[in-house]
């Protein structure tokens, strides 16, 4: 029976032991330190986002950052829809206090102006009403009708003082409600 000596192959074999543990050792720590890394860069743009979209939930006015790729597409998404529902709700506003054909404002909107201001401030309100409208709209017709309010309206837009508040009640009656008494004629 041959003997061969036994320590050779022993540190050999933990030679190579060692090398292949510290190779797993080395790829393991770089797999953690990169999905570390990637997991890092995904979840700061989207707490960015979330923030972004409970502040647009809020309605308050805020820039997104710039950012890259997908999350640049959302951002710039999430910043369109924004500008939209800002531009909607300013419409729904103004569509609320004023009326449509002159522009001026409209009753309700008037009426929540003087019970806001007349306990403070003074003024005189007059009401004008143009008579006989029905005949205008029916001898001229309802688009030279609509017309005429409008140059009307205009009329006293350049009539009236800017601390002055018009408003368009209904058909042909308008308000004005004047803070101080005028020096020229209407
Ligand atoms: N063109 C146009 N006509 C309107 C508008 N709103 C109401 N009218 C018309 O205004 C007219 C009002 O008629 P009436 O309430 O009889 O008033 P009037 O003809 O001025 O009669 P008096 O007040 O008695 O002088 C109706 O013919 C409505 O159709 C509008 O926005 N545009």
């Amino acid at each position: 029976m041959l003997h061969l000596p036994f320590h050779p192959w022993l540190e050999n074999y933990q030679s190579a032991r060692n090398q292949l543990i510290s190779i797993f050792a080395i790829t393991l720590s770089l797999a953690i330190l990169s999905a570390w890394f990637a997991a890092r860069s995904m979840v700061k743009p989207i707490q960015v986002l979330v923030e972004f979209s409970k502040k647009i939930g809020r309605g308050e006015k805020y820039i997104a950052p710039k950012m890259n790729g997908e999350f640049g597409v959302l951002s710039g998404t999430m910043t369109a829809m924004q500008a939209n529902i800002i531009k909607r709700e300013e419409e729904l506003t103004y569509r609320a206090s004023h009326d449509l054909l002159t522009g001026l404002y409209n009753r309700s909107a008037v009426e929540r102006y003087l019970s806001e201001c007349l306990p403070r401030i003074t003024g005189s309100l007059i009401l004008i009403n143009i008579r006989h409208f029905k005949d205008i709209n029916n001898m001229m017709g309802f688009e030279n009708g609509d017309r005429l309010l409008q140059l009307f309206a205009q009329r006293l837009i350049d009539v009236s003082n800017p601390e002055d508040r018009l408003a368009r009640l209904g058909g042909m009656s308008f308000l004005l409600f004047i803070r101080k008494p005028y020096q020229k004629r209407i």
